[in-house]
């Protein structure tokens, strides 16, 4: 079996993401979305990554963002992967020059395969926890039996996780990655070192 990637999400600080990566993440994620705690501005993001080491990815997350916006951070700050986690369609999501993720949030009529199949353009699926009037970073997890053995696309198990659960997400789900942002947090948007050694910790033992 590959090793479970990990992805930080949330991130505002460059400590945060400099903790994250020595120890052991693979991917961060930086908030383009006002409303969130944890949004930040294009220049600060840039500046993090622009002090980042080699063979991190960083991601963008977008909910409903325009067209023109998604460009100019594409521009400005040194981005390999979007991550879209509002009703963008395929064709928004398959329309930069960037790979995407697709967040889905997992209400409870949703039809997983069909979703799935409606972005197969997309490099993974992040499934998150489905809550009414919020896009993302509920801190809640969902039912993982609702995930097929057979997943339909690389899945990204997002919504909750943190020290205490991810090891048995693992075992249960066998997603290609996961992704973490208020429970490695010690206060919205500012991240936690003993959480994330112990959150990536955990990912290693479940492997
Ligand atoms: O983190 C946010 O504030 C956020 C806002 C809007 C959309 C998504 C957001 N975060 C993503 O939500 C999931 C789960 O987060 P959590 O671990 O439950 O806090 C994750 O993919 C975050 O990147």
């Amino acid at each position: 079996m590959a090793r479970t990637r990990v992805k930080i999400c949330g991130i505002t600080r460059l400590e945060d993401a400099l903790t994250a990566i020595e120890a052991g993440a693979d991917a961060l994620g930086f908030v383009f979305y006002a409303p969130s705690p944890r949004s930040v501005e294009v220049k600060q993001a840039a500046e993090i990554i622009a002090q980042l080491p080699a063979f991190v990815t960083t991601t963008a997350l977008f909910v409903n963002a325009e067209r023109e916006f998604v460009d100019l951070v594409i521009r400005d700050a040194r981005i390999d992967l979007l991550q879209f986690h509002g009703d963008e369609d395929e064709a928004f999501c398959n329309s930069f020059s960037r790979p995407y993720i697709k967040a889905l949030r997992m209400k409870p009529e949703l039809d997983l395969n069909a979703e799935v199949a409606s972005f197969s353009s997309a490099q993974a699926i992040l499934l998150d926890a489905y809550r009414p009037g919020m896009p993302g970073g509920t801190g809640e997890i969902f039912d993982w039996d609702r995930i097929p053995e057979q997943h339909p696309a690389p899945i990204i198990l997002a919504g909750g996780l943190d020290s205490g659960n991810v090891a048995q997400a693992v075992a249960a789900v066998t997603p290609y990655a996961v992704d973490v942002s208020g429970g490695v947090e010690q206060s919205k948007g500012i991240k936690d070192a003993n959480k994330i050694n112990m959150f990536v910790n955990e990912v290693t033992r479940a492997n």
